[in-house]
């Protein structure tokens, strides 16, 4: 699975954590990838291990993970065949930035924002003070804020804010790829579309590509080009907007974009998807979907599907599609 225009590829990723007394399948053999100036949307229920596949871009993967097979291709290059001197000077910030979930507070609490901006800028960059405040300054403004919050502490600001102030930092050098992992959630819902569209229009502006991870899926339809539907893992399903959204082809998609209420059709009941995402301490055999599919058959039970192309851009894991079902 491959694109001419791809600026990141990640290519059979498989990775564990590794507990006291357990094993953890959180990303088993994830291929997909991000073009240039694009934004491809990763959806998912919680626990389908979106998280850790942002983590893994950013290489800020805790030790308890360890990276079993594949490969991540940034610009052309394995970033995991990287060392931690090398991909800190050279990629991470500068050219991969990272927007947290606001719960993650990630900016240091002793520190004026100023200075926490300054020292991203000074870690990577030979440039004045002055320069680099006048940087800061613009970029300030430009995401909404008015410039007394960089004399204050993060404490002094509210989530939205802080959210600011972390998109600020995402950048401050003019990465290429930006991945926003659940930017919005815990932010309420004005808040939370003032900074979509925040993000969207400097996507577009500044020509980024752009990693957006979230659960709700009617969020990605405002920002994504491309989406991949993650489950227990897994990816079940990659492709257009259009493709996932007029016309998915996995059952997981299918009842996944039935549970996601519609502004268009108000009166079309939601439905939950019956049963519970998989313990990935003992995932199921087969297709990880299987006990929860109404189409599974014998095969889904034992073997992994691997992607089908449905169309230039649309990949399916399901073994039930083209078998007139799906
Ligand atoms: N540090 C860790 N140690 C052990 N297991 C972990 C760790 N972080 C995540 N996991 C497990 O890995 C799996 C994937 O988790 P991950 O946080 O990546 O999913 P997610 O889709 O991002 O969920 P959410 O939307 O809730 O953030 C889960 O089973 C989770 O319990």
């Amino acid at each position: 699975m491959q694109a001419d225009n791809a600026l990141l590829n990640i290519n059979n990723l498989t990775l564990h954590y590794y507990t006291k007394n357990l094993e953890i399948s959180a990303v088993d053999d994830v291929s997909i990838y991000v073009e240039k100036g694009k934004v491809l949307g990763i959806a998912g229920e919680s626990g389908s291990g979106k998280s850790t596949l942002a983590k893994a871009i950013f290489k800020i993967l805790p030790s308890s993970a360890k990276i079993l097979k594949g490969e991540i291709i940034f610009d052309g290059k394995n970033i995991l065949d990287m060392d931690e001197k090398t991909f800190s000077k050279e990629i991470r910030w500068k050219r991969i930035s990272y927007i947290p979930q606001v719960s993650m507070n990630s900016l240091d609490p002793v520190y004026k924002i100023k200075y926490q901006l300054l020292e991203t800028i000074f870690v990577h960059e030979d440039i004045s003070r002055a320069e680099a405040l006048e940087r800061i300054e613009k970029l300030i403004t430009s995401v909404g804020l008015p410039l007394e919050i960089l004399n204050k502490y993060p404490h002094e600001l509210s989530g939205g804010q802080k959210q600011r102030v972390m998109i600020a930092m995402a950048l401050l050098l003019n990465p290429d790829l930006v991945i926003a992992d659940e930017p919005t959630t815990a932010l309420d819902v004005i808040i939370q579309a003032q900074i979509i569209s925040l993000l969207k229009n400097i996507q577009q502006e500044k020509k980024l590509s752009m990693v957006f991870i979230t659960h709700d899926l009617s969020l990605l339809a405002q920002v994504s080009d491309m989406i991949a539907i993650m489950y227990a893992g897994r990816i079940v399903e990659f492709g257009s907007v259009e493709d996932i959204y007029y016309n998915p082809k996995h059952p997981y998609t299918k009842l996944l974009l039935k549970s996601v209420p519609n502004i268009k059709d108000r009166k079309r009941k939601l439905e939950s998807i019956p049963g519970e995402v998989p313990d990935l301490a003992n995932p199921p055999k087969g297709c990880r979907f299987h006990p929860r599919c109404p189409l599974a058959q014998d095969i889904c039970r034992k073997e992994n599907p691997s992607p089908i192309r449905v169309g230039p851009n649309h990949y399916v894991s399901c073994f039930m599609v083209g078998e007139g079902n799906a």
